[in-house]
């Protein structure tokens, strides 16, 4: 039978013994204190942990680098049955470890989170006789993409030792792991921070157990998911999220100052052609509409915020063309006209007279708009609080650690919605800066 662990790598801990209640509900055979968890609480995370779940399997993370044996010892009598500590740490560090799990009574897991070789490290602390490895990709690597699940393939078939997996699993690459070889499947955010914590711990012991119980299934059963590509999976994230959520994952960078909607309710969610003019020369605006296909965003600066260079003719040729919106740092018109089209416009202003198609400016070069850089197929997102430009080249991490943004959010507002205070939730008072 294939284990599964739920990761609580949440500061609260009050918080982490409810999430961990409703994940138990859900099918979870392990709780792991996650190492945010044991930052912030301590060994009393454990305590109560063991406390509140007799009966579960508590395993530590305490990804120990050094003092191997005190590190095994606080946990084991605190009340794990597991502890974890990396792999990074030197041999010396890892037998010390051994020995005090041995004394204790518990189980050795070594994470081989960030280690170059993993195959030829696993191999080693097999035989340094340590219980369980965990295939391990950090919160941080997952941001850019990258997955346990081709670690494990590798690993899984050279190593005789309990394989734990973990680093952003959901059900369909839980499932996957498993046909892999998978002993345990460890999983964090995507339990944790649902608004159904049960639900989703279910879809996870669904996922692995209807493998688990087909015929014939291993790493050769030939399952297949489908893959989705990395601009769609960008575009289906942020089109779910909204621009505080990225701004957030930005650590505030990006919002551009001074555009806002002209039309609540209308979400651009695109790819840049950038444009820049003069006074309210509009040809190379009108021109760009020419150049764009579905999904691009035509993004202009305009050195006059006082001479519109769009108005009702331009929008219905860029509503035609399947344009996905446009953003001025600068003036439009014809609002009459341009409301009864579907096209989200957002703008620094909006003025009766028009500048002359001359053909001064430039399209698709850098442009500033609204105070930030905007580069040709960079992402822009635009909804009612406002406007970002996401990098394309950081487009992929900001999506994933937007959508981690958002669902913390979702699982907050839920636990408001049942009746807490969001301080109460966040534990304000306590983690304010102490002086
Ligand atoms: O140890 C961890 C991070 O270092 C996490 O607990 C582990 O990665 C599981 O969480 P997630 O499913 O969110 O990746």
């Amino acid at each position: 039978m294939v284990l599964i662990q739920v990761a609580l790598d949440i500061i609260e801990l009050d918080r982490a013994l409810l999430i961990a209640k409703e994940a138990v509900l859900g099918g979870a055979d392990w709780i792991e204190a996650g190492t945010p968890l044991i930052k912030s609480e301590g060994m009393n995370a454990i305590r109560k942990l063991r406390e509140a779940f007799p009966q579960k399997t508590i395993l530590a993370d305490m990804k120990t680098m050094d003092a191997g044996a005190i590190e095994v010892e606080m946990a084991a009598k605190s009340g794990a049955d597991v502890v974890a500590i990396l792999a990074r740490a030197d041999d010396v560090v890892i037998s010390e470890a051994l020995r005090s799990a041995k004394k204790y009574g518990v189980r050795l897991m070594v994470d081989l989170i960030s280690i170059d070789e993993p195959e030829a490290r696993a191999q080693e602390l097999v035989a340094l006789g340590v219980d369980l490895i965990n295939v391990h990709v950090g919160i941080d690597r997952q941001m850019t993409g990258k997955s346990p699940l081709e670690m494990l393939s590798k690993i899984s078939r050279e190593i005789d030792a309990e394989i734990a997996v973990a680093g952003g699993l959901k059900p369909e690459t839980a499932q996957e792991a498993v046909a892999m070889g998978a002993d345990i499947v460890i999983v964090g955010s995507y339990i944790i921070h649902s608004d159904n914590v049960a639900q989703s711990a279910k879809n996870i012991r669904h996922a692995v157990d209807s493998l688990c119980s087909a015929s014939g299934l291993g790493s050769d059963s030939g399952v297949s998911f489908s893959q989705k590509s990395q601009e769609e999976e960008i575009f289906d994230i942020f089109r779910r999220v909204s621009s505080p959520n990225i701004s957030d994952a930005m650590h505030r960078k990006g919002a551009m100052c001074g555009i806002s909607t002209l039309f609540p309710g209308r979400k651009i969610v695109g790819r840049a052609v950038t444009v820049r003019t003069l006074g309210g020369d509009w040809a190379k605006p009108v021109e760009a509409i020419d150049l764009c296909g579905k999904n691009d965003v035509i993004v202009i600066f305009n050195s006059d915020r006082n001479m519109a260079m769009w108005g009702g003719l331009a929008t219905k040729t860029a509503a035609n063309r399947g344009v996905a919106g446009l953003v001025v740092d600068g003036a439009v018109r014809d609002m009459d006209e341009i409301k009864k089209l579907s096209l989200p416009i957002f703008a620094a202003n909006v003025v009766p007279n028009a500048g002359d198609p001359k053909g001064l400016g430039e399209i698709n070069c850098e442009i500033t708009c609204g105070g930030q850089i905007v580069n040709p197929r960079d992402f822009i997102v635009a909804d009612d609080s406002g406007v970002v430009v996401v990098p394309k080249e950081k487009a992929y991490e900001i999506a994933r650690r937007a959508e981690e943004v958002w669902k913390k959010e979702q699982r907050i507002l839920d636990e408001i919605d049942k009746g807490q205070s969001m301080s109460s939730v966040l534990e304000l008072l306590k983690w304010e800066k102490q002086k």
